[in-house]
């Protein structure tokens, strides 16, 4: 039984319109007035409250007798008026199976594990329990959070949003979306104002870090949707932590078409006696009739009875002429075609666009932006016919309308995600078809695991060669064009071999039975782009093989022979940061593969934890690459960023005394940091800038005397040879003295004149113009800084500045002139 929380007066009623009351217009009555009308809506929030209780109590009385055998609607369940009336009106009427036999229990309060076909109406089974839950233990706004709901994607969590504002429209709760890629600031201001959130693990765990106004205690319900892969190795960490936040005493449901139920998952989510709806018994096609209280030891694997199955066998470099022709064959259309990475889908969309096949095309991808995934997700949801290149974030959950064809281009990991993907066609009793692409290495392994997992014919097609068509003349034409493109092409090459690499099922996914080389032509790559990792790891196998031949084991001291046999046994890739640029698209995440290789031992935690179910080889996970971890491995390789050669004519490097730090007390501090963790401590660069900076105006300052120096140099020797060249002049020719075309071309002796200095420094100090002057002299020399100028002020003669100025007084060239003419 649900337990009854003692509650306030819930959400007010709606507003009365003023001068509705019987003392409307009465002179100084508006004081009684506002008590009339405050009084029918005490009295109708009053009644409105009696209303609500005895309803609830009506349907509390029933839930004892729910039985999932008599119900064939959805008013045959004891539900709330609100939540019945919504589902009227979104035309839901008749409960799907797995409606029928999780609501009842869900809404006694029993925890449920329900396992159905995709597209049956899973998320009305938990989306009612969830409304019911609330709406029974009169859940107001100021009760912060109820209820919430995981799902391991961004579009699915909206997709459930979308479907509780349908069903929850006549209820007073509010809701909230937690997804990654949204405002932070926004969703954290009003998260504790939410009863209902529908959020993804990582979001949920950074709010749960991050912000102090969120609260958890009150959660009641808590709801995993595609709870196999919110439980498997890529949340585990998150949802371990989430976990540990929620109040141990709740309700759980776990929704999934390929559900878990392993004791170490269920011990994790404290599940008490939990009801089992959809396990066992059920065939393909067939759905699951009813529940039971005993776990079983699988969970039911089915695909929607009116799916078509069909695969078909090409070589790697054949997929991108059939699909393709493909496309070019179903124009009129909904296709959605995955692939095994981002960087794929994205190269075939935009190479598809180029080639233009005739119908509208799309990419779905999770490095995309949050709100360009959202519309590309609406786009597909409106377009009747279009294709969508996909990688698997498209793969649970998402409910589109209509989908003719799934086209699997690469082959899924294992039997659960092939009915993941194909589950996005046929959904809730429509047609609907899907192919399979394997190569011939694929082929036997995957097939023999679909017939015997899912108890299926699926059928092999052969390919009609008149109606292949090529594009590859057209591709090679567009990458020869378009430099990005071939970038992107040689990304797609990349990640689709790291992608097969790092599967871990070695039978299914082999790198070494595939043609490189035909694979980059088939892309429109002319020349095959290295693949450092693979040469990476062939040659730690070589290196191993030696090691072994020469008679050595691996041992604990012997890390380098342990490490390689280690990731042997992964056969994936270290976590080599070079190559690390590409991995941002795959993680092996999932921890239920066929494995083929040695157990790894675990650490100590994780192996007790798994003891259960006897050895388990995990994954090995991909280091992070942060900007803080790439610039250690640039400090230890000694390489100085941002660092300036300089060169002399003859090649040499020289000295560049300006990079060198001058401050003792900066250097010792920078030597120093070489112990420290890293990071950049910004109250101390600025104490050493500052520090560093006064050194730098000190030597700007010698510079610029030391020019000066040299500038005062040269004239002087320059005078000195005027002064030379003349005194000889006049012992040799003094009858040239007369000629006055001569004497322009040689220097004068001007010594008994009247000592420039002096006169200009008199005029100067009188004269309004000289002002003017100074500044003048000032702004021309304005690249030199003001300690500069002071300098030059010192040194230079005043006759120097008169000349710069040009600013001679008609008497002062008078007095010169007479005095000439005197002598
Ligand atoms: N009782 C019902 N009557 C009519 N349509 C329904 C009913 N329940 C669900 N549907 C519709 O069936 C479709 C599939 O529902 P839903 O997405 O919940 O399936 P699912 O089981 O969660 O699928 P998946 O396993 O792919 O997540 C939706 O379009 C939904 O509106």
């Amino acid at each position: 039984m649900q337990r009854q929380k003692p509650k306030g007066p819930g959400k007010p009623g709606p507003r009365f319109k003023p001068g509705s009351g019987k003392n409307k217009g009465a002179a100084g009555g508006r004081k009684s007035g506002d008590n009339n009308q405050k009084r029918p809506r005490q009295e109708l929030n009053k009644s409105r409250l009696a209303a609500t209780e005895a309803e609830i109590k009506e349907l509390q009385a029933k839930y004892a007798e729910i039985d999932a055998t008599t119900i064939k609607k959805f008013a045959h369940f004891p539900l709330s008026k609100k939540t019945l009336k919504a589902l009227t009106e979104s035309k839901f009427v008749h409960p799907t199976q797995v409606q029928r036999d999780s609501i009842g229990p869900a809404l006694q309060g029993k925890d449920v594990l329900g396992a159905a076909v995709t597209g049956s109406g899973k998320t009305l089974a938990f989306l009612i329990p969830v409304l019911e839950h609330l709406f029974m233990n009169k859940w107001s706004r100021s009760d912060g959070v109820g209820a919430i709901i995981i799902s391991p994607t961004r579009e699915l969590a909206y997709q459930i949003f979308e479907t509780l504002k349908k069903v929850g429209k006549h209820h007073d709760f509010s809701a909230g979306l937690i997804i990654g890629g949204k405002n932070l600031k926004f969703e954290r201001t009003r998260m504790d104002q939410c009863n209902i959130l529908i959020c993804t693990p990582g979001r949920l765990l950074q709010h749960m870090d991050e912000n102090p106004l969120f609260n958890t205690s009150t959660m009641e319900v808590l709801v995993l949707d595609e709870a196999d892969r919110c439980l498997d190795m890529g949340f585990q960490k998150a949802l371990n932590s989430i976990i540990e936040n929620f109040p141990p005493v709740r309700q759980t449901m776990l929704f999934s078409a390929t559900q878990t139920n392993t004791v170490q998952d269920l011990a994790r989510l404290n599940l008490k006696d939990p009801v089992y709806v959809g396990y066992g018994g059920a065939t393909a096609g067939e759905e699951p009739s009813s529940s039971t209280k005993k776990a079983p030891s699988t969970a039911v694997l089915a695909v929607p009875e009116l799916l078509q199955q069909s695969y078909v066998v090409l070589n790697l470099e054949d997929k991108i002429t059939m699909l393709w022709s493909f496309i070019k064959n179903h124009l009129k259309q909904k296709i959605i075609v995955f692939v095994s990475s981002c960087k794929q889908a994205k190269y075939l969309y935009e190479i598809f666009c180029k080639l233009r096949p005739g119908s509208p095309l799309l990419a779905l991808y999770g490095t995309l932006h949050q709100d360009r995934r959202i519309a590309i997700y609406e786009d597909f949801l409106r377009k009747s016919h279009v294709v969508m290149f996909s990688t698997d974030v498209a793969s649970r959950g998402l409910d589109f309308p209509a989908v003719n064809w799934v086209v699997q281009l690469d082959c899924p990991e294992d039997v659960s995600q092939y009915i993941h993907r194909a589950g996005r066609s046929a959904r809730n009793k429509t047609r609907g078809e899907c192919l399979l692409v394997l190569t011939p290495s694929e082929e036997e392994y995957m097939i023999s695991a679909l017939k015997e997992q899912l108890n299926i014919d699926i059928r092999c097609v052969q390919i009609d060669p008149k109606k292949l068509f090529s594009p590859r003349v057209k591709i090679e034409a567009f990458l020869a064009q378009f430099p990005e493109l071939r970038a992107t092409a040689q990304r797609a090459f990349l990640s689709y071999i790291k992608s097969v690499f790092l599967m871990r099922n070695k039978r299914l996914f082999n790198v070494f039975s595939l043609d490189l080389d035909a694979f980059a032509q088939s892309l429109g790559l002319a020349v095959t782009p290295r693949v450092p990792f693979l040469e990476k790891f062939l040659w730690r196998q070589k290196q191993l093989q030696q090691q072994k031949e020469q008679g050595d084991k691996p041992t604990a001291d012997n890390p380098v022979l342990s490490k390689m046999t280690k990731q042997q046994s992964f056969g994936g890739a270290d976590d080599d940061e070079e190559n690390s640029d590409d991995d941002d698209f795959i993680k092996v995440k999932r921890k239920d593969h066929d494995v083929e290789g040695e157990p790894v031992q675990l650490d100590e935690d994780e192996a007790t934890e798994n003891e259960a179910e006897g050895p388990l080889v995990v994954p090995k996970r991909e280091k992070l690459v942060t900007k803080a971890s790439l610039a250690k491995k640039a400090l230890k390789k000694n390489l100085q960023v941002n660092s300036k050669l300089k060169f002399d004519d003859e090649g040499e490097t020289m000295a560049d005394d300006r990079s060198q730090m001058k401050a003792l007390s900066a250097r010792q501090r920078t030597e120093n940091q070489d112990d420290d963790d890293g990071g950049i401590d910004l109250v101390l660069s600025k104490a050493l800038l500052t520090e560093e900076d006064q050194y730098d105006k000190q030597r700007f300052r010698e510079l610029v005397k030391k020019r000066h120096k040299l500038q005062r140099e040269k004239l002087r020797k320059k005078t000195v040879e005027a002064k030379g060249s003349d005194e000889e002049d006049e012992h040799q020719d003094d009858g040239n003295a007369d000629d006055a075309g001569s004497e322009s071309d040689h220097s004068v002796d001007l010594s008994w004149l009247p000592d420039p200095d002096k006169v200009y420094k008199n005029k100067a100090n009188t004269s309004d113009g000289n002002e003017d002057a100074h500044t003048e002299s000032k702004s021309e020399s304005s690249d030199a800084s003001d300690d500069e100028d002071e300098d030059d002020s010192d040194d230079e003669p005043a006759y120097k500045k008169s000349k710069l100025t040009n600013k001679m007084t008609l008497m002062d060239t008078e007095a010169i002139a007479a005095s000439l003419l005197g002598s």
